[in-house]
């Protein structure tokens, strides 16, 4: 295996990594477009680290606009192996209350307005994302917010809309009631790229709202999410920093195939592919399509 880079994606209230030593920003370029900002480059300890804001710096990017395909392009390129997301979410559940760490293994994709696969016309490719989430990845995050005594729970199945307005109260109650736990605006399909571009993913759900279903709670606004937010951004680097420091140096092959989820998923024969696509995916799809 390689050596493990570690990728971390700062959701909203999270622009910056403060604590990485031997700094440099990079703007590398993508096939696939605009990235949401330069990327951080550093280490924390003696392992590589990576930072991307996912709304770019000062949040000008919507959920919509954000160009998923190019942010996971460029991790890549960057080397990374094992990419963690922050993101602020909304709670289905009573006890998943605002504060709260949920280390979530599953999604529900309910986006409708974004570019959800690098493969396509010319070189169509099938990934299973059955298990989004890598369980050691996930581990070891646990681990860290063990450590750094943050509360935190394990599991849960996290829905993302479209947004970028909050759900109606209808919408709130049907999730609620199809027994999803959070909801959030950005995990798909950042999961899905992520899982095509064989990086191993894991999302730590930062609880900051009961959406609108809670009759104790009103309706959702920015300002009550940024108030969690800016009361966990630094449990989050925390996490981040422990997480970092007890990194593997060499990559860990993923249960949930991560590593070599390519394998078996390219199905259009060679002679039928597109040279402008499979150009495209030199970093993403390098390992079998013998370029990168
Ligand atoms: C500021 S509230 C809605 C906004 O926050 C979440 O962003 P992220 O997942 O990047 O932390 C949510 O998905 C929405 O984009
Ligand atoms: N209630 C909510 N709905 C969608 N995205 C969110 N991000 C944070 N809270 C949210």
């Amino acid at each position: 295996m390689s050596e493990a880079v570690l990728g971390i994606i700062g959701g909203s209230g999270i622009y910056d990594l403060p604590g990485l030593t031997d700094i440099r920003e990079e703007r590398i370029a993508s096939p696939w477009g605009e990235p949401s900002d330069a990327l951080r480059i550093g280490r924390i300890g003696a392992t590589r680290i990576v930072f991307l804001p996912r709304h770019g710096r000062g949040h000008a990017l919507s959920p919509s606009d954000i160009n998923y395909r190019a942010n996971i392009d460029v991790l890549k390129r960057a080397g990374v192996t094992d990419l963690v997301s922050l993101s602020a979410c909304g709670s289905y559940k009573a006890e998943l209350y605002p504060g709260l760490f949920v280390l979530v293994d599953q999604f529900v994709d309910r986006t409708t307005r974004r570019e959800s696969s690098f493969f396509g016309k010319g070189c169509v490719a099938h990934v299973s994302v059955a298990h989004p989430v890598g369980p050691k990845l996930q581990e070891r995050i646990a681990a860290a917010a063990q450590a750094e005594e943050l509360p935190f729970v394990r599991g849960g199945t996290l829905v993302t809309m479209e947004g970028p307005q909050f759900s109606t109260y209808a919408e709130s109650t049907s999730y609620r009631g199809l027994g999803y736990d959070l909801i959030g605006m950005t995990a798909m399909p950042e999961a899905k790229l992520a899982r095509e571009a064989e990086i191993t993913y894991a999302t730590v759900a930062m609880v900051t709202d009961y959406d609108c279903w809670h009759e104790l709670h009103g309706a959702v606004d920015v300002a009550s999410v940024v108030a969690v937010l800016h009361e966990n951004a630094d449990k989050a680097r925390r996490l981040v920093a422990r997480l970092a420091a007890d990194f593997p140096a060499e990559r860990e092959p993923c249960p949930a195939g991560s590593h070599n989820a390519l394998d078996h998923a390219l199905i259009t024969a060679p002679a039928f592919r597109d040279p402008a696509l499979l150009a495209k995916l030199d970093a993403v799809a390098g390992r079998v399509l013998g370029r990168g």
